[in-house]
Protein backbone atom coordinates (compact mmCIF):
# COMPACT_ATOMS: atom_id res chain seq x y z
CA UNK A 1 0.00 0.00 0.00
CA UNK A 2 1.81 3.26 -1.35
CA UNK A 3 1.91 5.85 1.69
CA UNK A 4 1.44 9.22 0.44
CA UNK A 5 4.58 11.55 1.13
CA UNK A 6 6.90 8.26 0.31
CA UNK A 7 9.62 9.94 -1.57
CA UNK A 8 12.38 7.27 -3.08
CA UNK A 9 15.37 7.82 -5.09
CA UNK A 10 16.53 5.57 -7.45
CA UNK A 11 19.66 7.23 -8.96
CA UNK A 12 21.61 10.40 -8.71
CA UNK A 13 23.61 12.03 -11.41
CA UNK A 14 25.60 14.62 -9.81
CA UNK A 15 23.02 16.74 -7.60
CA UNK A 16 20.20 15.55 -10.20
CA UNK A 17 17.77 12.75 -8.77
CA UNK A 18 15.77 10.67 -9.81
CA UNK A 19 13.11 9.67 -7.85
CA UNK A 20 9.83 8.56 -7.33
CA UNK A 21 6.70 10.68 -4.60
CA UNK A 22 4.02 8.47 -3.83
CA UNK A 23 0.73 10.74 -3.29
CA UNK A 24 -3.15 9.34 -2.77
CA UNK A 25 -3.84 9.59 -5.98
CA UNK A 26 -0.47 7.53 -7.29
CA UNK A 27 3.07 8.00 -7.84
CA UNK A 28 5.24 10.73 -9.57
CA UNK A 29 8.31 10.07 -11.12
CA UNK A 30 10.40 12.71 -10.90
CA UNK A 31 12.12 14.83 -12.14
CA UNK A 32 7.89 16.15 -13.10
CA UNK A 33 6.94 18.69 -15.36
CA UNK A 34 3.29 19.97 -14.16
CA UNK A 35 1.48 21.46 -16.53
CA UNK A 36 -0.33 24.28 -14.60
CA UNK A 37 -4.51 24.29 -14.93
CA UNK A 38 -5.21 27.56 -13.45
CA UNK A 39 -9.06 27.47 -13.35
CA UNK A 40 -9.41 23.84 -12.88
CA UNK A 41 -8.50 22.92 -16.94
CA UNK A 42 -5.19 22.85 -18.55
CA UNK A 43 -5.83 25.91 -21.26
CA UNK A 44 -7.31 24.19 -24.27
CA UNK A 45 -6.57 20.99 -23.79
CA UNK A 46 -8.69 18.44 -22.09
CA UNK A 47 -7.97 15.33 -18.99
CA UNK A 48 -7.82 12.66 -21.99
CA UNK A 49 -5.36 14.95 -24.13
CA UNK A 50 -3.08 15.23 -21.34
CA UNK A 51 -2.96 12.01 -20.07
CA UNK A 52 -1.97 10.54 -23.64
CA UNK A 53 0.77 13.28 -23.48
CA UNK A 54 2.00 11.81 -20.54
CA UNK A 55 1.10 13.84 -17.89
CA UNK A 56 1.51 12.63 -13.91
CA UNK A 57 0.23 15.59 -11.98
CA UNK A 58 -1.29 19.24 -12.79
CA UNK A 59 -1.44 21.98 -10.75
CA UNK A 60 -4.86 24.27 -9.77
CA UNK A 61 -4.89 27.92 -8.39
CA UNK A 62 -6.76 28.38 -4.92
CA UNK A 63 -6.83 32.18 -5.73
CA UNK A 64 -8.92 30.99 -8.90
CA UNK A 65 -11.03 28.21 -7.70
CA UNK A 66 -11.86 29.79 -4.49
CA UNK A 67 -13.37 33.09 -6.47
CA UNK A 68 -14.57 31.37 -8.72
CA UNK A 69 -16.79 28.72 -9.17
CA UNK A 70 -15.99 28.52 -4.86
CA UNK A 71 -14.02 25.81 -3.07
CA UNK A 72 -17.34 24.54 -0.98
CA UNK A 73 -19.26 24.31 -4.31
CA UNK A 74 -16.08 22.02 -5.78
CA UNK A 75 -16.40 20.39 -2.41
CA UNK A 76 -19.84 19.52 -2.88
CA UNK A 77 -19.25 17.97 -5.94
CA UNK A 78 -16.95 15.37 -4.67
CA UNK A 79 -13.57 17.99 -4.50
CA UNK A 80 -11.53 18.78 -7.84
CA UNK A 81 -10.50 15.15 -9.20
CA UNK A 82 -14.04 14.53 -9.60
CA UNK A 83 -15.18 17.79 -10.84
CA UNK A 84 -12.77 17.94 -13.49
CA UNK A 85 -11.94 14.67 -14.20
CA UNK A 86 -8.61 14.29 -13.17
CA UNK A 87 -7.39 11.36 -11.26
CA UNK A 88 -4.07 11.69 -11.30
CA UNK A 89 -2.58 13.96 -8.66
CA UNK A 90 -2.71 17.36 -8.56
CA UNK A 91 -1.28 20.05 -6.78
CA UNK A 92 -2.64 23.38 -5.53
CA UNK A 93 -0.92 26.81 -5.27
CA UNK A 94 -1.78 28.62 -1.84
CA UNK A 95 -3.51 31.79 -3.64
CA UNK A 96 -0.42 34.10 -1.84
CA UNK A 97 1.44 34.26 -5.49
CA UNK A 98 -1.63 35.60 -6.90
CA UNK A 99 -3.34 37.76 -4.81
CA UNK A 100 0.42 39.93 -4.78
CA UNK A 101 0.46 39.64 -8.61
CA UNK A 102 -3.04 39.86 -9.63
CA UNK A 103 -5.01 41.68 -7.38
CA UNK A 104 -4.74 45.35 -7.03
CA UNK A 105 -6.07 46.83 -3.28
CA UNK A 106 -4.20 44.33 -0.51
CA UNK A 107 -3.54 44.76 2.61
CA UNK A 108 -0.57 42.03 4.18
CA UNK A 109 -0.62 41.99 7.96
CA UNK A 110 0.33 39.23 10.56
CA UNK A 111 -3.04 37.99 10.36
CA UNK A 112 -3.00 37.18 6.79
CA UNK A 113 -3.53 38.69 3.28
CA UNK A 114 -6.53 40.90 3.03
CA UNK A 115 -7.50 41.16 -1.10
CA UNK A 116 -10.08 42.99 -4.04
CA UNK A 117 -11.14 40.12 -6.23
CA UNK A 118 -10.16 40.68 -9.99
CA UNK A 119 -13.37 39.89 -10.80
CA UNK A 120 -15.62 42.37 -9.43
CA UNK A 121 -13.72 43.91 -6.48
CA UNK A 122 -15.06 42.20 -3.45
CA UNK A 123 -13.30 42.53 -0.88
CA UNK A 124 -11.44 38.59 0.42
CA UNK A 125 -8.97 37.73 3.35
CA UNK A 126 -6.68 34.65 3.40
CA UNK A 127 -5.24 33.56 6.39
CA UNK A 128 -2.80 30.50 6.51
CA UNK A 129 -5.67 28.67 7.74
CA UNK A 130 -8.30 29.77 5.45
CA UNK A 131 -5.41 28.80 2.53
CA UNK A 132 -5.12 25.51 3.72
CA UNK A 133 -9.36 25.00 4.23
CA UNK A 134 -9.58 25.95 0.66
CA UNK A 135 -7.01 23.67 -0.32
CA UNK A 136 -9.04 20.78 1.83
CA UNK A 137 -12.02 21.31 0.42
CA UNK A 138 -10.20 21.20 -3.43
CA UNK A 139 -8.90 18.01 -2.29
CA UNK A 140 -5.55 18.24 -4.12
CA UNK A 141 -2.53 15.78 -2.99
CA UNK A 142 0.18 18.43 -2.25
CA UNK A 143 -1.33 21.89 -0.48
CA UNK A 144 1.11 24.53 -0.14
CA UNK A 145 1.31 27.05 2.75
CA UNK A 146 0.46 30.55 2.44
CA UNK A 147 3.74 32.56 2.02
CA UNK A 148 4.60 36.09 0.52
CA UNK A 149 6.48 36.16 -2.51
CA UNK A 150 8.41 39.41 -2.18
CA UNK A 151 8.91 40.91 -5.13
CA UNK A 152 12.13 41.31 -7.83
CA UNK A 153 14.04 44.53 -5.92
CA UNK A 154 12.57 44.18 -2.76
CA UNK A 155 14.81 45.93 -0.59
CA UNK A 156 16.61 43.29 2.27
CA UNK A 157 14.89 44.58 5.02
CA UNK A 158 11.83 43.49 4.23
CA UNK A 159 12.41 40.61 2.93
CA UNK A 160 14.10 39.62 6.35
CA UNK A 161 11.21 40.51 7.96
CA UNK A 162 8.92 38.99 5.27
CA UNK A 163 10.38 35.59 5.43
CA UNK A 164 10.15 35.74 8.99
CA UNK A 165 6.49 35.71 8.97
CA UNK A 166 6.24 33.95 6.20
CA UNK A 167 7.62 30.99 8.65
CA UNK A 168 5.34 32.18 10.94
CA UNK A 169 2.30 31.47 8.82
CA UNK A 170 4.08 28.28 7.84
CA UNK A 171 3.80 26.76 11.27
CA UNK A 172 0.27 27.62 11.33
CA UNK A 173 -0.86 25.98 8.43
CA UNK A 174 0.98 23.24 9.79
CA UNK A 175 -0.80 23.36 13.27
CA UNK A 176 -4.55 22.79 10.80
CA UNK A 177 -3.22 20.06 9.07
CA UNK A 178 -2.08 16.70 11.00
CA UNK A 179 0.49 15.60 8.39
CA UNK A 180 -1.12 13.01 5.96
CA UNK A 181 -4.64 13.26 6.91
CA UNK A 182 -6.85 12.48 4.09
CA UNK A 183 -3.54 12.19 2.41
CA UNK A 184 -3.15 15.28 1.60
CA UNK A 185 0.90 16.53 2.11
CA UNK A 186 2.04 19.71 2.87
CA UNK A 187 5.38 21.66 1.20
CA UNK A 188 6.43 24.66 2.99
CA UNK A 189 7.82 27.14 0.40
CA UNK A 190 11.63 29.10 0.94
CA UNK A 191 11.78 33.00 0.60
CA UNK A 192 14.21 35.16 1.11
CA UNK A 193 15.04 36.98 -1.77
CA UNK A 194 18.27 36.92 -3.97
CA UNK A 195 20.14 37.32 -0.66
CA UNK A 196 21.79 33.55 -0.22
CA UNK A 197 21.75 33.91 3.68
CA UNK A 198 18.33 35.16 3.99
CA UNK A 199 17.40 31.93 1.97
CA UNK A 200 19.36 29.63 4.49
CA UNK A 201 17.90 31.36 7.48
CA UNK A 202 14.39 30.58 5.43
CA UNK A 203 14.76 27.11 4.81
CA UNK A 204 16.37 26.40 8.45
CA UNK A 205 13.26 28.00 10.10
CA UNK A 206 11.18 25.97 7.59
CA UNK A 207 13.00 22.50 8.42
CA UNK A 208 11.84 23.15 12.26
CA UNK A 209 8.37 22.32 10.98
CA UNK A 210 7.43 18.75 9.49
CA UNK A 211 6.40 19.14 6.04
CA UNK A 212 6.56 16.44 2.95
CA UNK A 213 8.44 18.74 0.79
CA UNK A 214 10.21 22.23 -0.07
CA UNK A 215 9.71 24.83 -2.50
CA UNK A 216 11.75 27.53 -3.51
CA UNK A 217 9.63 30.06 -3.85
CA UNK A 218 10.37 33.96 -5.11
CA UNK A 219 12.01 33.02 -8.00
CA UNK A 220 11.26 34.18 -11.80
CA UNK A 221 9.84 37.04 -11.22
CA UNK A 222 11.42 39.02 -13.39
CA UNK A 223 14.90 38.61 -12.21
CA UNK A 224 17.75 37.53 -14.85
CA UNK A 225 18.54 34.18 -15.70
CA UNK A 226 21.80 35.36 -13.60
CA UNK A 227 20.29 35.95 -10.06
CA UNK A 228 17.92 32.65 -10.75
CA UNK A 229 20.15 30.23 -10.96
CA UNK A 230 22.81 32.13 -8.50
CA UNK A 231 19.72 31.63 -5.85
CA UNK A 232 19.09 28.13 -7.39
CA UNK A 233 22.39 26.87 -7.13
CA UNK A 234 22.85 27.70 -3.73
CA UNK A 235 19.59 26.82 -2.10
CA UNK A 236 18.68 23.98 -3.76
CA UNK A 237 21.43 21.60 -3.11
CA UNK A 238 20.66 22.70 0.68
CA UNK A 239 17.34 21.59 0.81
CA UNK A 240 16.55 18.11 2.45
CA UNK A 241 18.15 15.78 0.61
CA UNK A 242 15.46 13.16 1.25
CA UNK A 243 12.30 14.88 0.77
CA UNK A 244 10.98 16.49 -3.24
CA UNK A 245 12.03 19.94 -4.04
CA UNK A 246 9.51 22.31 -6.20
CA UNK A 247 10.49 24.99 -8.33
CA UNK A 248 7.95 27.36 -8.24
CA UNK A 249 6.55 28.70 -11.49
CA UNK A 250 9.76 27.46 -13.43
CA UNK A 251 10.44 27.98 -16.77
CA UNK A 252 12.16 27.91 -19.44
CA UNK A 253 13.35 24.81 -21.05
CA UNK A 254 16.82 25.34 -20.17
CA UNK A 255 15.30 26.94 -16.34
CA UNK A 256 14.13 23.56 -16.14
CA UNK A 257 17.66 21.59 -16.83
CA UNK A 258 19.87 24.27 -14.50
CA UNK A 259 16.75 23.35 -12.39
CA UNK A 260 17.27 19.41 -12.26
CA UNK A 261 21.29 19.35 -12.31
CA UNK A 262 21.02 21.81 -8.61
CA UNK A 263 18.57 18.80 -7.30
CA UNK A 264 15.24 20.11 -7.87
CA UNK A 265 12.38 17.80 -8.87
CA UNK A 266 9.16 19.32 -9.56
CA UNK A 267 8.29 22.45 -11.81
CA UNK A 268 5.33 23.99 -13.11
CA UNK A 269 4.93 26.67 -15.67
CA UNK A 270 2.59 28.56 -18.08
CA UNK A 271 5.27 28.56 -20.61
CA UNK A 272 3.82 26.08 -22.77
CA UNK A 273 0.32 26.94 -22.59
CA UNK A 274 0.52 30.68 -23.02
CA UNK A 275 3.23 30.66 -25.74
CA UNK A 276 1.03 28.11 -27.32
CA UNK A 277 -1.39 30.86 -27.68
CA UNK A 278 0.64 33.33 -29.04
CA UNK A 279 1.71 30.74 -31.83
CA UNK A 280 5.31 30.53 -30.23
CA UNK A 281 6.15 26.16 -30.38
CA UNK A 282 8.98 24.50 -28.51
CA UNK A 283 10.48 21.87 -30.30
CA UNK A 284 13.92 19.68 -30.63
CA UNK A 285 15.24 21.80 -32.95
CA UNK A 286 14.66 25.12 -31.08
CA UNK A 287 11.29 28.28 -30.86
CA UNK A 288 9.44 27.88 -33.68
CA UNK A 289 6.80 30.56 -34.47
CA UNK A 290 4.17 29.11 -36.39
CA UNK A 291 2.65 32.35 -38.27
CA UNK A 292 6.36 33.14 -39.82
CA UNK A 293 5.29 32.77 -43.62
CA UNK A 294 7.87 30.51 -44.15
CA UNK A 295 5.59 27.82 -42.80
CA UNK A 296 2.46 28.87 -45.45
CA UNK A 297 3.68 25.54 -47.89
CA UNK A 298 5.54 23.40 -45.02
CA UNK A 299 3.93 19.78 -45.42
CA UNK A 300 6.17 18.38 -42.90
CA UNK A 301 5.26 18.02 -39.11
CA UNK A 302 6.11 20.90 -36.66
CA UNK A 303 8.57 18.69 -34.81
CA UNK A 304 9.66 15.97 -36.97
CA UNK A 305 11.22 14.18 -33.67
CA UNK A 306 7.95 14.40 -31.48
CA UNK A 307 5.42 11.67 -31.30
CA UNK A 308 2.36 14.01 -30.01
CA UNK A 309 -1.22 13.98 -31.58
CA UNK A 310 -0.50 17.54 -33.31
CA UNK A 311 2.94 16.26 -34.89
CA UNK A 312 1.57 12.86 -35.54
CA UNK A 313 -1.51 14.44 -37.87
CA UNK A 314 -1.13 17.58 -38.93
CA UNK A 315 1.60 19.85 -41.05
CA UNK A 316 3.10 23.24 -40.49
CA UNK A 317 1.23 24.36 -43.20
CA UNK A 318 -1.95 23.68 -41.61
CA UNK A 319 -0.52 25.21 -38.52
CA UNK A 320 -0.03 28.61 -39.40
CA UNK A 321 -3.34 28.68 -40.98
CA UNK A 322 -5.47 27.40 -38.11
CA UNK A 323 -3.13 30.05 -36.22
CA UNK A 324 -4.31 32.97 -38.64
CA UNK A 325 -7.64 32.21 -38.82
CA UNK A 326 -7.85 31.97 -34.86
CA UNK A 327 -9.23 28.25 -35.41
CA UNK A 328 -10.07 27.54 -32.09
CA UNK A 329 -7.87 24.15 -32.85
CA UNK A 330 -5.14 26.21 -33.30
CA UNK A 331 -4.93 26.88 -29.02
CA UNK A 332 -6.19 23.00 -28.54
CA UNK A 333 -2.76 21.30 -30.71
CA UNK A 334 -0.27 24.30 -30.12
CA UNK A 335 -0.99 23.43 -26.82
CA UNK A 336 -0.76 20.14 -26.58
CA UNK A 337 2.30 19.55 -28.65
CA UNK A 338 4.25 22.01 -26.14
CA UNK A 339 2.99 20.27 -23.48
CA UNK A 340 3.85 16.99 -24.55
CA UNK A 341 7.71 18.87 -25.22
CA UNK A 342 7.96 19.64 -21.74
CA UNK A 343 6.71 16.52 -20.40
CA UNK A 344 9.08 14.61 -23.14
CA UNK A 345 11.92 17.05 -21.77
CA UNK A 346 11.57 15.61 -18.19
CA UNK A 347 11.05 11.96 -19.59
CA UNK A 348 14.09 12.64 -21.16
CA UNK A 349 15.77 14.18 -17.89
CA UNK A 350 14.75 11.09 -15.87
CA UNK A 351 16.27 9.01 -18.52
CA UNK A 352 19.45 10.84 -18.60
CA UNK A 353 19.94 10.57 -14.69
CA UNK A 354 19.41 6.91 -14.58
CA UNK A 355 21.68 6.19 -17.26
CA UNK A 356 24.41 9.06 -15.89
CA UNK A 357 24.03 11.16 -18.78
CA UNK A 358 22.25 14.35 -17.75
CA UNK A 359 25.43 16.69 -18.27
CA UNK A 360 25.54 15.27 -21.91
CA UNK A 361 21.51 16.29 -22.03
CA UNK A 362 21.67 19.86 -20.76
CA UNK A 363 24.64 20.32 -23.02
CA UNK A 364 22.54 19.12 -25.88
CA UNK A 365 19.50 21.30 -25.18
CA UNK A 366 21.90 24.23 -24.87
CA UNK A 367 23.36 23.91 -28.19
CA UNK A 368 19.47 24.11 -29.36
CA UNK A 369 18.10 26.54 -26.71
CA UNK A 370 21.58 28.77 -25.88
CA UNK A 371 22.10 29.14 -21.90
CA UNK A 372 18.59 30.11 -20.75
CA UNK A 373 16.33 29.40 -23.46
CA UNK A 374 15.17 33.16 -23.20
C1 LIG B 1 1.79 28.69 -3.33
C2 LIG B 1 1.74 30.13 -3.65
N1 LIG B 1 3.01 30.73 -3.29
C3 LIG B 1 3.92 31.06 -4.19
N2 LIG B 1 3.67 30.85 -5.50
C4 LIG B 1 4.63 31.26 -6.41
C5 LIG B 1 4.35 31.12 -7.77
C6 LIG B 1 5.29 31.60 -8.69
N3 LIG B 1 5.29 31.66 -10.06
C7 LIG B 1 6.45 32.29 -10.39
N4 LIG B 1 6.82 32.59 -11.65
C8 LIG B 1 5.94 32.38 -12.74
N5 LIG B 1 7.20 32.59 -9.34
C9 LIG B 1 6.51 32.19 -8.25
C10 LIG B 1 6.79 32.32 -6.89
C11 LIG B 1 5.83 31.87 -5.97
C12 LIG B 1 6.04 32.04 -4.56
O1 LIG B 1 7.07 32.57 -4.10
N6 LIG B 1 5.06 31.63 -3.71
ZN1 LIG C 1 4.47 17.45 -31.07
Amino acid sequence: MPVPGRFTIHARDGKARRATLHTAHGEIQTPVFMPVGTQGSVKAVGPDDLLQAGSQIILGNTYHLYLRPGDELVARRGGLHRFMSWDKPILTDSGGFQVFSLSTIRKISEKGVEFRSYLDGSKHFFSPEKAISIQQNLGSDIMMVLDECVGYGADREYTARSLERTTRWARRCREVHTPGADGQLMFGIIQGGFHEDLREESLGQLLEIPFEGYAIGGLSVGESTEDMYRILNHIGPRMPEEKPRYLMGVGTPMDILEGIESGVDMFDCVLPTRNARNGTLFTSQGKVNIKRAEFREDDGPLDPNCQCYTCRNFSRAYLRHLYTAREILSYRLNSLHNIAFFLELARQAREAIEGGRFAELKAHYQGIYGTDGR
